[in-house]
């Protein structure tokens, strides 16, 4: 048996038809595990963004197998036919920006994933709380989002992918708005969680000074995987 919380093998994925048919995805075998926190990083239009939807359940392959969480969720068609409460429950997505809802505070933009999932309002706040503190950005939690900086706003949006302790947490381009301290500092954290929740943590970057902050680092060209290489980890890395 496998410990990888993240199965893929042989997955393909294409869009259009005829002459305007793009192969986005060819034959992508790769797995990520709990407590591991890989990088997935390429030219732009490699396959990145639908790599990472494939794994969220928003698209679907054309042929191959995904297995998340020890369970098959396509081989030849869903197998999963709930699949907004499987994502909702198992998986974590950060974005680019932090698309917090506007309206709502740090706490209730947190707690907001957890009542959609059936948690009571109080419940959810009180674990929206206790997750702004783990994320260090608890004395934050009655501001609202156009009030934090940008890592605090990342922060907030981390502590949001967490809130329905989900194993799997995938992340597009997480770092990119954000300076190198910055940056190193939701890396860091995401580490933290991946090795603390024994999460799988699979992240979008073109952010060449995050490299190092990987387990693992997965090439991507011309949608096949290219190259994977275990970036050298230096336990004082200062970015
Ligand atoms: N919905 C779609 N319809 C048609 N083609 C698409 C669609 N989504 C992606 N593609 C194509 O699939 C290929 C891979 O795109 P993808 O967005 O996954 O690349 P990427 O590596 O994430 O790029 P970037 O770094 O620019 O975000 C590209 O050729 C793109 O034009």
């Amino acid at each position: 048996m496998s410990d990888a919380l993240v199965e893929l093998r042989g997955i393909a994925k294409g869009f259009g038809e005829g002459e305007a048919r793009v192969q986005a995805l060819s034959d992508i075998t790769l797995s990520v595990a709990a407590g591991e926190v890989v990088g997935l990083r390429g030219p732009s239009g490699s396959g990145k963004s639908t790599l990472l939807n494939l794994v969220a359940c928003i698209l679907e392959p054309d042929a191959g197998l995904l297995r998340l969480a020890g369970e098959t969720v396509w081989e030849g068609r869903w197998r999963r036919t709930d699949l907004r409460a499987f994502r909702r429950e198992r998986i974590g997505f950060i974005f680019q920006f932090h698309n917090l809802l506007p309206f709502l505070d740090a706490t209730d933009n947190v707690a907001l994933a957890q009542t959609l999932n059936g948690v009571p309002l109080k419940a959810a706040r009180q674990r929206a709380r206790a997750l702004l503190d783990y994320l260090q950005v608890g004395k934050r939690a009655a501001a609202m989002p156009a009030k934090l900086s940008g890592g605090e706003a990342q922060r907030v949006a981390i502590a949001r992918a967490l809130a329905n302790h989900p194993r799997i947490i995938l992340a597009d381009e997480p770092t990119a708005a954000l300076d190198s301290e910055r940056a190193g500092v939701v890396m860091d954290l995401l580490r933290q969680v991946a090795r603390e929740q024994a999460a799988a943590v699979l992240v979008v970057t073109h952010d060449e000074k995050i490299f190092s902050r990987f387990d693992r680092l997965v090439s991507l060209r011309d949608g096949r995987i290219e190259a994977e290489s275990r970036p050298e980890k230096h336990e004082l890395d200062v970015i």
